[in-house]
């Protein structure tokens, strides 16, 4: 039941929530709640749903199926009551208004904005102020109009989505067309805005992103959540260890029969070796020795991308399906 309007504990709340194109359930069947005050991170390959069900969150989109809400109420309730600020991906910077005219233009549409220049502080464009923002600098990329690889003009987006002090903050992929340079200063800000007790959810497809700055990764994948929690978390449940060997150490060059030794997960030749994720690495070697294949054996804890690989079955030849809902749902 919808609770009065900003009172519920949950910044957000997913419950059965389904949206389909034609044939493509772009959203299957997502329950999620995000406590206040988190950092989370929607992580997932390209169309894999991120985007989807970011739109639905801020009520940009309605679900086919399930109920969707942002501290207790409707989003589009949240939105207006000005608790909510985004950045999207396709926003289009507006012609001949300078820097601190558009921060001060979304400021003004909320009921408890940040001081404009806090604002231009966080996102760290201060000294952009009075530039036009249809003259910000761009990168080099081929094929993608200037503004939107700007670096600069990623921050002013960031500036916009935080001028109104919103208790959540939605950011698509913030880091898409940022350089690595760019991308440090980003998540510095980020975080300073994290730390006065804010609610921030950010999707991307960079591992390393979602774990170095979020407090929970929600890995999805098809539209559906296939594993929540911390980075260390996911890289336990998709298996422990990596247990790799020489090919050529095993008869007649055949990962035949390893999906079947104890603990082992999933079985992928790289090259000349075998990749073994085990969930018991002692077993598995023990294992091994019997059957006389230690040749060249290292084990090795499973790095966050083989756990995200496993959870998502991404390109890897696995010899047993990976697994397709992994749960490591964290108290929230
Ligand atoms: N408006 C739409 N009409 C038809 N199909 C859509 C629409 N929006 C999304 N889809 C499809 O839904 C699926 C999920 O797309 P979505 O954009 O949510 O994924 P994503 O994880 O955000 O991907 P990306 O990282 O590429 O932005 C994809 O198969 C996509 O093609």
């Amino acid at each position: 039941m919808t609770q009065r309007a900003g009172t519920s504990p949950h910044a957000v709340s997913f419950a059965g929530v389904v949206k389909a194109f034609g044939a493509v359930r772009a959203v299957d069947g997502v329950d999620l709640e995000i406590a206040r005050g988190r950092t989370v991170a929607l992580l997932g390959r390209n169309g894999a749903g991120k985007s989807t069900t970011i739109s639905l969150l801020l009520g940009l989109n309605q679900p086919d199926e399930g109920r969707v809400e942002l501290f207790g109420a409707p989003p589009e309730e949240s939105v207006r009551a000005g608790r909510v600020g985004a950045m999207l991906q396709d926003a289009r910077a507006v012609p001949r208004v300078t820097v601190r005219e558009l921060v001060s233009f979304v400021a003004g549409r909320y009921p408890e904005p940040l001081p404009v220049a806090d604002a231009l502080e966080l996102a760290g464009i201060t000294q952009l102020a009075e530039r036009r923002v249809d003259r910000l600098s761009g990168g080099q990329t081929v094929g993608v109009p200037p503004l939107e690889r700007s670096r600069e003009w990623g921050r002013v987006r960031f500036a916009v989505a935080l001028a109104g002090n919103p208790a959540l903050i939605v950011l698509d992929e913030p880091t898409a067309a940022l350089d690595v340079e760019a991308r440090h200063a980003f998540w510095d800000s980020m975080r300073a805005y994290a730390r006065r007790g804010h609610t921030v959810l950010f999707s991307t497809h960079y591992l390393e992103e979602a774990d170095a700055h979020a407090d929970r990764i929600v890995v999805i994948d098809r539209g559906r959540i296939v594993a929540d929690g911390t980075g260390e978390q996911l890289r336990r449940a998709a298996g422990g260890n990596l247990v790799s060997i020489d090919l050529a150490g095993l008869a007649g060059h055949s990962t035949d029969g390893l999906e079947l030794l104890p603990g082992v997960v999933s079985v992928e030749v790289r090259g000349r070796r075998a990749l073994l994720r085990t969930e018991d690495s002692d077993a598995t070697v023990v294992a091994l020795a019997r059957r006389d294949a230690v040749r060249g054996l290292e084990v090795a804890p499973a790095s966050l991308d083989d756990a995200f690989l496993a959870l998502t079955g991404a390109s890897v030849r696995t010899s047993t399906p990976a697994r397709t809902h992994i749960q490591v749902r964290e108290t929230v």
